[in-house]
């Protein structure tokens, strides 16, 4: 995927949030600040919501042919289509990995700027340090820094961008993105099941499928009022794993009957989710669901999150098995790669990438 033209981009000067609050605490410049409808102010249904994410036991889904399988399939059946989003409890990835990972990370964004600016995201490009998804002066920023990197199939990666402080960085990663990568493998096989296909359908569709990483540190914010950590959207990929720091806020919030809903963390477990591929493969049964970040006043917060996607050759559009008289076909026929890159070169903005693949019809919402 080439990056766009760079001298088509012009973003002006974005503020890095870690080194804002480092020399002006309590101030919040005008490009974070979110117009009224957007600003995350707390509803009583979002502070009164009691109701949590569903909870996938990944070790019942190991049960072979039995009927504790079959239970957590029909629950996993449930959480995709009726939430999107699921946490997985008992995944069996060791969790000294967990720690490693999450150290590694953070040790990183607490470098010195001119450390992390080494590895900078280019204008129009979305691996390396910094922002991503600003095209525009006049777009609004999130209070965050990011550091994405693509990992497999390895012609995605980009060596210059792969740190040498913290010296555990890498392997960490290497290690970190090979189970998380067999975690992806096994949910799709388990979703594939719970949707009544062949446990093997969407795999040997995707090919070798594209994985990348990306880590959003979120400093505090002295008015987390008036800023977004991370803007709505969905994601572009099949399925999404994230995993949230051990001792940082709550700020992951999922848009569920025109409500923001907080994910509460569960120590060690991941957060999965159903990206838009999934959406479009299932005709919209299984449907990518919009969130966002948001932020906190005393307490920072970290992300690791894996976005795992078709190989960009493949052809893809809804499964025949999700047709028929009462479902008719949503979206067109595209290649993913092009997608790709119509979701990287497009800002966050709720659901809207999606419409590249959609079909208008006047009934449809
Ligand atoms: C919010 O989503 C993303 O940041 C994202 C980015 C993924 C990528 C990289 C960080 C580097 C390599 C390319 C790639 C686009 C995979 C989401 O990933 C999704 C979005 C699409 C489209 C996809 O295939 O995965
Ligand atoms: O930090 C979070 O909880 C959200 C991250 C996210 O949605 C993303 O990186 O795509
Ligand atoms: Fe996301």
């Amino acid at each position: 995927m080439a990056p766009v033209p760079i001298s088509q981009i012009k973003v002006g000067h974005i503020d890095d949030v870690q080194e804002l609050r480092k020399s002006i605490p309590a101030a919040i410049p005008e490009r974070f600040i979110r117009d009224m409808a957007e600003r995350p102010t707390l509803t009583m249904e979002t502070l009164l919501s009691s109701t949590d994410i569903p909870v996938i036991d990944f070790s019942q889904l190991l049960k072979g042919k039995t009927d504790e399988l079959q239970r957590e399939l029909s629950k996993l059946a449930a959480s995709c289509e009726e939430w999107g989003f699921f946490q997985v409890i008992n995944h069996g990835i060791d969790l000294g990995l967990l720690e490693s990972i999450e150290k590694a990370a953070m040790d990183f964004f607490m470098l010195p700027l001119e450390e992390k600016q080494k590895y900078a995201m280019a204008p129009g490009t979305i691996q390396g340090y910094g922002q991503a998804f600003v095209f525009s002066e006049d777009q609004k920023l999130d209070w965050c820094n990011m550091f994405a990197l693509g990992l497999e199939p390895h012609f995605i990666r980009n060596p210059k961008l792969w740190p040498t402080k913290p010296a555990e960085f890498s392997d960490a990663l290497e290690v970190y993105s090979r189970e998380i990568r067999e975690l992806c493998q096994n949910m799709l096989r388990y979703i594939a099941m719970s949707l009544g296909l062949n446990e093997d359908a969407f795999e040997n569709m995707f090919g070798e499928a594209v994985q990348a990483v990306r880590m959003n540190y979120y400093p505090p914010c002295s008015r987390p009022d008036l800023v977004l950590g991370l803007s709505p959207h969905s994601d572009g990929s099949a399925l999404t794993v994230l995993q949230q720091g051990r001792d940082g806020s709550v700020g992951l919030q999922i848009l569920r009957h025109n409500t923001w809903v907080p994910v509460r963390p569960i120590p060690n477990a991941f957060v999965i989710n159903i990206g838009d591929t999934i959406e479009v493969l299932t005709n919209g049964k299984y449907k990518s669901v919009e969130h966002r970040a948001v932020t906190h006043k005393e307490k920072d917060r970290l992300s690791i999150v894996t976005f795992y996607a078709p190989s960009y050759e493949i052809e893809l559009g809804p499964m025949p098995e999700f047709l028929d008289e009462n479902n008719p076909c949503k979206y067109r026929r595209y290649n993913h790669g092009e997608y790709s890159r119509h979701y990287v070169t497009s800002k966050l903005e709720g659901k809207k990438t999606l419409d590249f693949a959609k079909i208008h019809t006047n009934s449809s919402s």
